[in-house]
């Protein structure tokens, strides 16, 4: 019986990199989580325990720090790409680099009605993806966003969907749509204004949320989706996750009150879970972009 070692990768993950940018006494402050892997010839740290070509996860993350440093942080597309290019560029083994970065966003303190130079409150809307590949296929970078939490309170409906001797669910015109979503965008280039189109796409897809009246949650990710790859030639393909948080009107008839749509239970799980790739017909080829791990997520 042959025993075959397949695809692997090792790296460090979620390195908690704090930049504060203190040349001026109004300070800049970037907030990053970063994941670094690294893949090629490893097989002997498998099969023999051959540490010879690992440079180990510790200075993988000690990298991180010192181009945080040397380098800073443009972006975080950027970065990854710095990071990416330069264990493959420069560590003789390495033959391709995956980087992933979540940026948690901080707004300025406002203190006697001005902002503040060095006090920031956690920004929660959503957490800023980037997960940048460097290797055979070539240099890849998605932008994203996760954990951007969306409700409307009317201009949903779901109606005429199969129904079977299972089905319980009564039609609605008129609901409550919520969703926490995760966007993930595949860019066709590494020359994109990163920040100025990740704004852009979030403030389209926001658009798309608002303003259509929708029928499923599925047709909203797909107006999503089409109108950020009508704004954004640079952009090659999206994939939507979104969690449909289901807000169920309460019974109060049951106390003899009306509740038109006024009262809900929103529910913690289950919930439904809507996906989408949206592609440009056309669209270079992924190679490894969305190559996350060694295939275990
Ligand atoms: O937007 C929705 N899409 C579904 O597929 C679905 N299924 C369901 O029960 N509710 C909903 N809502």
């Amino acid at each position: 019986m042959a025993i075959i070692l397949g695809d692997h990768q090792y790296g460090k993950a979620e390195s908690r990199l704090v930049r504060i940018y203190r040349d001026s006494p109004r300070h800049e402050i970037r907030d990053l989580n970063v994941s670094t892997a690294l893949r090629g010839p490893f097989e002997a740290a498998y099969l023999t325990g051959d540490q010879s070509k690992v440079l180990p996860t510790d200075t993988q993350k000690n990298t991180a720090y010192a181009f945080a440093k040397s380098k800073g942080i443009e972006s975080i597309e950027e970065f990854g790409l710095d990071l990416a290019r330069h264990f493959v560029a420069d560590i003789d083994p390495v033959e391709g680099a995956r980087i992933e970065i979540e940026e948690y966003a901080w707004e300025r303190a406002i203190v006697d009605g001005a902002e503040h130079d060095h006090t920031w409150l956690r920004k929660g809307q959503e957490i800023r993806t980037a997960a940048v590949t460097v290797g055979a296929s070539g240099e890849h970078v998605i932008g994203g966003l996760k954990d951007l939490v969306l409700l409307k309170s009317t201009g949903s409906e779901f109606a005429g969907f199969l129904s079977d001797e299972f089905t319980t669910l009564p039609e609605t015109h008129d609901r409550v749509m919520a969703t926490a979503l995760d966007a993930k965008w595949r860019y066709s280039s590494t020359a994109v204004a990163w920040d100025e189109v990740y704004a852009d796409v979030k403030k389209l897809m926001v658009k798309q949320f608002a303003t259509l009246q929708s029928l499923a949650l599925q047709q909203t990710l797909w107006h999503m989706g089409t109108a950020v790859l009508e704004a954004h030639p640079e952009i090659a393909e999206l994939r939507l996750k979104a969690p449909n948080k289901h807000h169920f009107a309460y019974d109060l008839g049951r106390f003899g009150i009306d509740n038109n749509n006024e009262v809900f239970t929103a529910a913690d799980r289950p919930y439904g879970l809507i996906e989408a790739t949206i592609t440009r017909d056309g669209a270079p080829d992924s190679g490894d972009a969305w190559r996350a791990s060694a295939g275990l997520a």
